[in-house]
């Protein structure tokens, strides 16, 4: 029997995925100033926001995002957030560093939110938007699984965009609900 080495592999210390077609992009400040409340002149537009890993096989996606502990205006650091463009595809998370929320938003457009940490399991219903808060003082590393057919409905979002916002102050989170 050959054994073969695997061709890709998630450094799980280091917070990376690396191999044959993993794919990586990576989110700016001065791309993401839209998700906030208000934009911060004291954060650099080179900031890393957050990066994404991505690896598809046959249908299948497995992904990495690791959000920098940043904070804007003082509103912790969010994912842009998305509805599949596909409804019936779901989605998986798993905590694998740091600590945050997946805050969800059903079609209606109610929130609602989940404690991300280390271990923590999170089944994403295709009829739900998600996006990710870093609420914690360090990287948050959450891995994704979802099918590669899901797409991603940006526009939705930005039409009808997520009505809580997450804020630390002197170390407190307060959540606005708009
Ligand atoms: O595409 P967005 O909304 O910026 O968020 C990135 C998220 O999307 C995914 O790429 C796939 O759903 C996740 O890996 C990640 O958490």
């Amino acid at each position: 029997m050959e054994i073969k080495d695997a061709k890709v592999f998630h450094d799980y210390l280091n917070g990376v995925i690396e191999g044959e077609g993993v794919k990586k992009r990576t989110k700016l400040y001065s791309n993401a100033k839209t998700f906030y409340k208000s934009v911060d002149s004291s954060v650099s537009d080179d900031q890393i926001m957050y990066e994404v890993y991505s690896y598809e096989h046959d249908g299948l996606c497995y992904g990495l995002t690791v959000m920098q502990p940043v904070c804007v205006n003082g509103e912790c650091n969010v994912t842009r957030g998305h509805f599949h463009e596909s409804l019936d595809c779901d989605e998986i998370y798993c905590g694998m560093g740091g600590e945050g929320l997946l805050l969800l938003m059903d079609e209606d457009y109610h929130c609602h939110a989940e404690k991300v940490k280390v271990g923590s399991v999170h089944y994403i219903n295709g009829h739900l938007a998600h996006r990710l808060v870093n609420t914690g003082n360090s990287e948050l590393k959450v891995q994704c699984m979802w099918p590669s057919n899901a797409g991603h409905d940006y526009k939705r979002v930005e039409e009808h965009p997520f009505t809580v916002r997450v804020y630390k102050e002197n170390g407190e989170l307060k959540v606005e609900e708009e």
